[in-house]
């Protein structure tokens, strides 16, 4: 009996083309007997190995089966193995792309009968290998509940009958010729993975009017619940009390679903993360945003992921995050790093705002991140942590910005 050994950090490396040719065989004979239909599967992200019994192929694990192929549930079966074959390439895109998130947290092994053969999904990685990847499988339990509770059908008339968006784009560029610095884009922000609960006394209403008078651009509001202790409900509260300043749904967006969710709930726009999205849905998801009349906060972390970004049409925020996604470090030069040469040109000449993400405390922050090349700064802790917001938010930028 062999198993066919397919390591995740060396798949992941590589790109589609470098699938071994008994894999690609056994994919396409997959493909050929769960009858694929892409349109009617939805999206699912994983990465297991595989075996199939009574078929003898190189490189795969092969055992003659005595037992009768079951006739119940064979159409589950089967929607399990096409799901898992459109996993598969959706995952060596997005590897093909650098993405070393996993969609979905690996599940059991399915078995799937097909006349003589009993295929089954095997799995060995099923830890998170990070917080934002825990993050991610977490998200995707989520969705996939309230999205069987709020089916998108039911969503449209909702999104009918919902009031206009307001220009959050407008309002990052307005702040920055009133002030001559970078728009604010204050973090409505209770707690976050790394650094536990940032703020007791948490009223989101009241933070968001400080965070107004204190002279915000914008406003961030974080919606993931177990993570961040934010919730819809914030930003639903936040958007009815009469706040002006244009919000920011700070969600982890896996599924279109949750765009449209977030504009009922208030949202002039929504964070999408090149860290989890391959380029075809960053370029999917910016048209239904563009559809919906919400802006589309693109954050990248590295070079790679700016680029990727760079190369997408139509993309008018990018937000560059100095935090590290594995170690959580912050280094505000990442900012820097990423806006030199060649990609500060692309930034400038396609007009894009860029917007400083995370770790900045100081006035020497922002006019190191200003002097990088942003033109707006997202800034959580430094602020929410103060008792006095207003003044925080003076004191980050060592003058007072309401004015
Ligand atoms: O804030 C975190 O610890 C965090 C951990 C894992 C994924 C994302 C995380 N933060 C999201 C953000 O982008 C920040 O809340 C935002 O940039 C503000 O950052 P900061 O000013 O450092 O609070």
């Amino acid at each position: 009996m062999r198993s066919l050994k397919h390591s995740q950090t060396q798949s992941i490396a590589q790109p589609p083309c470098c699938f071994s040719i008994a894999k690609m065989l056994v994919l396409v004979f997959l493909i050929a007997i769960a009858g694929i239909s892409f349109q009617s599967v939805p999206s699912f992200n994983h990465r297991p190995n595989f075996f199939i019994r009574r078929f003898n192929f190189p490189g795969i694990r092969a055992q003659q089966s005595e037992a009768k192929p079951p006739k119940r549930g064979e159409e589950a079966d089967a929607l399990k193995l096409k799901e898992w074959v459109i996993g598969m390439l959706q995952n060596e895109v997005a590897a093909s792309q650098g993405i070393r998130i996993r969609r979905r947290q690996p599940t059991g092994p399915p078995s799937h009968y097909v006349g003589p053969f009993e295929i089954g999904l095997e799995n060995e990685d099923k830890t998170p290998r990070n917080t934002l990847e825990e993050i991610i499988w977490q998200k995707d339990v989520e969705v996939s509940q309230m999205k069987e509770k709020k089916p998108l059908a039911s969503l449209e008339k909702f999104i009918e009958n919902a009031a206009p968006t307001r220009d959050f784009v407008g309002a990052l560029k307005a702040a920055h010729s009133r002030t001559g610095l970078p728009g604010l884009i204050a973090e409505v922000k209770k707690a976050s993975p790394t650094r536990g609960i940032l703020r007791e006394d948490f009223d989101p209403v009241e933070i968001a009017r400080a965070y107004q008078k204190g002279g915000a651009a914008c406003l961030s509001v974080l919606t993931d619940e177990k993570f961040f202790k934010g919730s819809f409900e914030n930003l639903e509260a936040i958007r009815s009390a009469g706040v002006k300043c244009p919000l920011l749904c700070k969600e982890f967006v896996i599924d279109a679903w949750q765009i449209y969710y977030a504009r009922i709930k208030g949202a002039d726009a929504i964070l999408l993360i090149a860290a989890v999205l391959p380029d075809h849905e960053i370029r999917y998801m910016v048209e239904i945003c563009k559809m919906l009349g919400l802006a589309a906060l693109v954050e990248v972390h590295d070079e790679r992921e700016m680029d990727r970004v760079l190369g997408i049409e139509g993309i008018e925020l990018i937000g560059i995050n100095n935090r590290n996604l594995k170690t959580f470090e912050l280094d505000i030069s990442n900012t820097k790093k990423l806006l030199e040469g060649e990609r500060g040109e692309m930034v400038r000449q396609k007009d894009i705002i860029v917007v400083g993400e995370s770790g900045l405390f100081t006035p020497d922050h922002v006019a190191y991140v200003q002097e990088a090349g942003v033109k707006a700064v997202l800034v959580g802790e430094s602020i929410v942590t103060q008792r006095d917001l207003g003044k925080g938010i003076t004191r980050l930028f060592g003058k007072d910005i309401s004015l």
